[in-house]
């Protein structure tokens, strides 16, 4: 036990008092003391292996003003207190810590006991987090920083680390530490201005020297005491402090080739914003509050906090008190120098290895948070912005609370609420240290002030002292869904909603496509599907929420109900107790009166003056204590009236979750409210919907019928069309044969006209035989003559122009033959095609459509069709009378005739026997013409060379005559 004699040597509200009216404030135990709260029945059973927070006690020593045997807490053992109002039949709460420190305890001890395995821990590359809760004026800043006399943790914790440290140091800031566990190697440019800022700082340190610049700048904020209440620091005081401080402790650390740099910052958090300390503001200069970040680690930091390098416990402390200057205190009723703000000052140290070439770099922080203390209100008579920073603060603090609370009761029920860390800064702040891994540690100092006037608050820092002592340290889990809201489930489930409508919508539009009808009822059943679903999602999400919101105010209700009966009870009782002892006492008094009136008004017995007047003064005394029982009763019912705020505290806070419950059904009701409009707008367009399928229905009904009609129809045309077409196909298989018959007779005549020409052509080759012979008879006459060249001359060139027309002749004559032959072989073909039409011709009718699809692949029987046109060409060419051949503009009879017949569907077919027609090559149709034909000159008649050809042309003749006249 740190401080068990403080038990014994005063008094305490745990004893009972003698039940005199005299021994009224004296109190004794009866029995044990009882339990109530679950959490101080688990006595810090570390059984479970996992670290829990690390919760220290630290008692205040009482004031002066504060009489003893009036203390709240009773220290039963190194680590537990007993709590009790001083009633005798309240109950006596138990509370344990992991250790508990009496008013004697001083800061040395504190720190060496509480503080030393933190700060060696830190230095071993841990994380820590040491915060100081309790009431306003409880001793936190006392415990954090103490005074120049007498110093407290940071100053001590600073003598530690740099005596640890020494030698290992390093005397440049190369590598700073940045956000939570990154670090960068400065160049000396940066290196310049951290030395700058560094500089600024020790030189200003000083609130003595920048005294004056601080009272000016406290009169603009008015009454803060930025002075007031910290130590009137010097460089000697400060030299003197840790003078008086340094011992030889020092922490055995395996340094190995490691080298260490420290930096130290300090924030505040003040209305809900957090300043840097270390930054210096002209007097109307607005402070510009930091952000809150995380790093890729989700580690929370304070963004752009400024952190300054530091070579001593000195520099460090002086660093420090430069922040100090800054911050926001304030007197209070309760404490002169109150501090308004959350402060946290951090030492981070790093620890580079190798450092000419440094790989890897440890960071490890000790952070000290002086939290502000929480108020009654009533008690510190706060207004104005006093008020509203009591009011942040205390709001700050019942966040912290709620998020051990919850974070405890997860642990216990194995449950995942939601921790609710983000609704202040403090706790954002403490995010990291309570969900971090085991590199962390979290340490709270609870400050508790014995006097009987703070029971009630006492009893609630001690209520959540030990919440916080019961939560075990392990790494949280992600934070679990939150809590329930209409708004959040209708946002979650409107997508399957909607999936759920299309997909249904969907079903709809398919089936429409297959079935009209079916569509129609599917559609319907979709619908009310859909709208069923919706209903019943919509009916159990009311019922939850109802259900919920009732077992709150249920509970709430109930808690408060039985507070209410239970403070009733225990007042009721005492007041009835204490009626009782009035009762006896006055009785008796009564009745030792009565007897002394009795013994008064016996004449044998004389009335003793000296007796009477120690009556007198017994009765002076009574009234005395009557008088101090009456000062009790009052101080009670003070009592009572701050458990009545506190109530009253406890009931705005629920009345406010039932707002918010309130503003959450609102928001369900509006979200509701939306959805049925949007429900409402979706039946409309369903209405529509329906009803275009349905005039839609109507259309496809109506166009059925009169595709129906129209395919009736169209059997019918086709019918018709084919009975047509075989009659078509008919006559025109008729017509071709007449046609073909037309033509071969054509070509008989062509062929006898072109025999007649043959006969005439040979008798023109016997003529110019003739004249041949004529001509050389001549020419033997003219040799003969001998006369002249003249003769010979003309005769010659008479001869060239014979020679050269029976060329030509003969050419046309070799045209003509080809022809011929060609035609001949056509008109056999022509013929053997007439024989078939005539087979086909035979067949049933039914089949003519086929036929006649044949006969327009076929071109052998459509040639014909102008064969006479071909005959006329031969005609035309044989008289010398070259005739362009123009099917389309000079379209022959047969064409002519053709076209009068063809109605629609044939009109496909003639095309295509007119073109196959006009395919046929001209020259194979007249080839035949002249086969077997003789030559047009006998080539007997001519002299023979054996260089020349047998036929004489005339310039061979010439050229035997000029032979003839050289050998001559
Ligand atoms: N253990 C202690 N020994 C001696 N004096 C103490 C002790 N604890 C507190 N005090 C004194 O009590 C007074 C109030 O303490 P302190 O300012 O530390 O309270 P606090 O809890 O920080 O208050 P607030 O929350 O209002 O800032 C100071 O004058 C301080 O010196």
């Amino acid at each position: 036990m740190n401080d068990s004699k403080d038990h014994h040597s005063t008094g305490s509200y745990v004893e009972p008092r003698i039940p005199s009216i005299t021994g009224f404030g004296q109190r004794k135990i009866n029995g044990k003391p009882k339990k109530v709260l679950d959490y101080s029945l688990e006595k810090c059973n570390d059984h479970s292996g996992i670290p829990k927070i690390d919760v220290c006690l630290r008692l205040k020593p009482r004031t002066n003003s504060v009489p003893t045997g009036l203390d709240t807490l009773t220290i039963l053992s190194d680590n537990i207190v007993a709590c009790n109002n001083g009633n005798a039949r309240d109950d006596v709460t138990e509370y344990t810590f992991s250790s508990v420190f009496g008013p004697n305890v001083d800061q040395k001890k504190f720190f060496d006991t509480w503080v030393y395995d933190k700060v060696l821990r830190f230095l071993n590359g841990n994380n820590e987090l040491l915060f100081a809760y309790g009431t306003t004026n409880a001793g936190k800043t006392y415990t954090i920083h103490g005074n120049i006399n007498d110093p407290g943790m940071i100053p001590r914790t600073l003598l530690l680390v740099f005596n640890s440290l020494n030698e290992k140091l390093m005397s440049q800031c190369k590598y700073k530490p940045d956000k939570v566990i990154a670090a960068h190697i400065l160049d000396e440019k940066l290196m310049e201005a951290e030395e700058d800022i560094r500089n600024n700082i020790l030189n200003n340190w000083s609130n003595d020297k920048n005294q004056d610049d601080l009272k000016s700048c406290m009169t603009q904020v008015d009454e803060y005491q930025t002075i007031h209440g910290i130590d009137q620091l010097t460089n000697q005081s400060i030299v003197k402090m840790f003078d008086c401080l340094k011992n030889d402790e020092i922490a055995s650390l395996d340094h190995g080739n490691v080298s260490y740099t420290v930096w130290v910052s300090y924030s505040e958090i003040y209305n809900e914003s957090i300043y840097d300390l270390l930054i210096t503001y002209s007097v109307n200069q607005k402070r510009a509050p930091l952000k809150l970040s995380l790093d890729q680690n989700k580690n929370v930091y304070v963004k752009n906090l400024t952190h300054v390098f530091v070579q001593s416990a000195e520099e460090a402390y002086k660093v420090m008190s430069f922040g100090r200057n800054n911050l926001r205190i304030a007197s209070n009723n309760l404490n002169k120098s109150s501090s308004r703000s959350h402060c946290i000052f951090t030492l981070k140290l790093m620890r580079v290895e190798n450092i000419e070439n440094p790989k890897t770099a440890v960071i490890s922080s000790i952070s000290f948070c002086d939290l502000a203390g929480s108020e009654r209100l009533k008690k510190t008579m706060n207004i104005g912005d006093r008020l509203t920073e009591s009011k942040n603060i205390n709001t700050s603090l019942l966040v912290l609370n709620k998020c051990f609370s919850v974070l405890r009761e997860n642990q216990k029920k194995g449950e995942n609420h939601l921790v609710p860390y983000r609704e202040s800064k403090l706790t954002q702040m403490f995010q990291t240290a309570l969900t971090g891994n085991n590199r962390t540690g979290i340490s709270m100092a609870v400050n508790v002030d014995m006097s009987p006037n703070l029971f009630e608050e006492t009893k609630q820092v001690l209520f959540m002292s030990a919440i916080v002592r019961a939560i075990t340290k392990t790494k949280s889990k992600p934070t679990s869904k939150p809590r329930p809201s209409f708004a959040v489930w209708v946002a979650n489930n409107r997508k399957s909603l909607k999936q759920a409508a299309s997909k249904q919508n969907t079903i709809v539009e398919d089936e429409s496509s297959i079935n009209n009808s079916k569509c129609e009822q599917k559609s319907m059943i979709s619908n009310e599907e859909f709208e069923a679903r919706f209903k019943e999602k919509e009916a159990i999400l009311r019922k939850e929420l109802l259900q919920q919101f009732h077992t709150i105010l249920n509970n709430n209700n109930e808690f408060h109900k039985k507070q209410k009966e239970t403070m009733l009870k225990n007042k009721t009782e005492m007041y009835e107790n204490k009626i009782k002892r009035l009762k006896a006492y006055y009785c008796e008094e009564i009745r030792e009166r009565d007897e002394k009136l009795a013994l008064h008004s016996n004449p044998n017995l004389t009335y003793d003056n000296n007796k009477n007047k120690s009556e007198m003064e017994n009765f002076e005394f009574r009234i005395g204590e009557l008088e101090i029982q009456k000062e009790e009763l009052l101080a009670e019912i003070n009592v009572l009236k701050n458990v009545h705020d506190l109530r009253q505290e406890d009931i705005d806070v629920k009345n406010r979750e039932i707002e918010n419950y309130k503003a959450m059904l609102d928001e369900a009701n509006t979200e509701y409210e939306q959805m049925e409009a949007d429900l409402n707008e979706m039946n409309n367009k369903f209405d529509v919907l329906y009803q275009e399928l349905e005039d839609k229905n109507l259309e496809i009904e109506r166009l059925t019928g009169s595709l129906e009609a129209k395919d009736n129809y169209i059997t019918e045309m086709e019918l018709l069309q084919e009975e047509r077409i075989s009659e078509m196909a008919e006559q025109k298989i008729l017509k071709y044969m007449d046609e073909k018959m037309e033509t071969i007779v054509g070509l008989e005549n062509t062929i006898s006209k072109l025999k007649t020409k043959n006969k005439k052509y040979n008798e023109e080759k016997s003529n110019m035989a003739k004249q041949y012979q004529s001509l050389k008879q001549m020419l033997k006459a003219a040799e003969q003559s001998n006369t002249g060249n003249t003769n010979e001359s003309r005769l010659l060139s008479k001869l060239t122009d014979k020679e050269s027309k029976i060329s030509q002749l003969q050419e046309r004559v070799q045209k003509l033959e080809y022809e011929l032959k060609d035609n001949d072989n056509k008109l056999n073909e022509l013929r053997t095609t007439y024989d078939n039409l005539k087979e086909a011709n035979v067949k049933p009718l039914t089949k003519s459509i086929a036929v006649v699809t044949n006969l327009n692949n076929v071109e052998l029987p459509l040639q014909m069709v102008n064969i006479s046109e071909e005959k006329e060409n031969l005609l035309a060419k044989s008289d010398r009378k070259p005739q362009r051949r123009c099917k389309n503009k000079t379209p022959s009879t047969n064409t002519k005739k053709t076209k009068n017949l063809e109605a629609e569907s044939s009109d496909s077919c003639d095309r295509k026997i007119d073109e196959a027609i006009a395919n046929i090559p001209i020259s194979t149709r007249k080839r035949k013409l002249f086969d077997n034909k003789p030559p047009l000159i006998d080539s007997s008649n001519i002299p023979s060379d054996n260089s020349m050809n047998s036929v004489l042309t005339p310039a061979r003749a010439l050229h035997q005559i000029s032979k003839l006249r050289v050998k001559q």
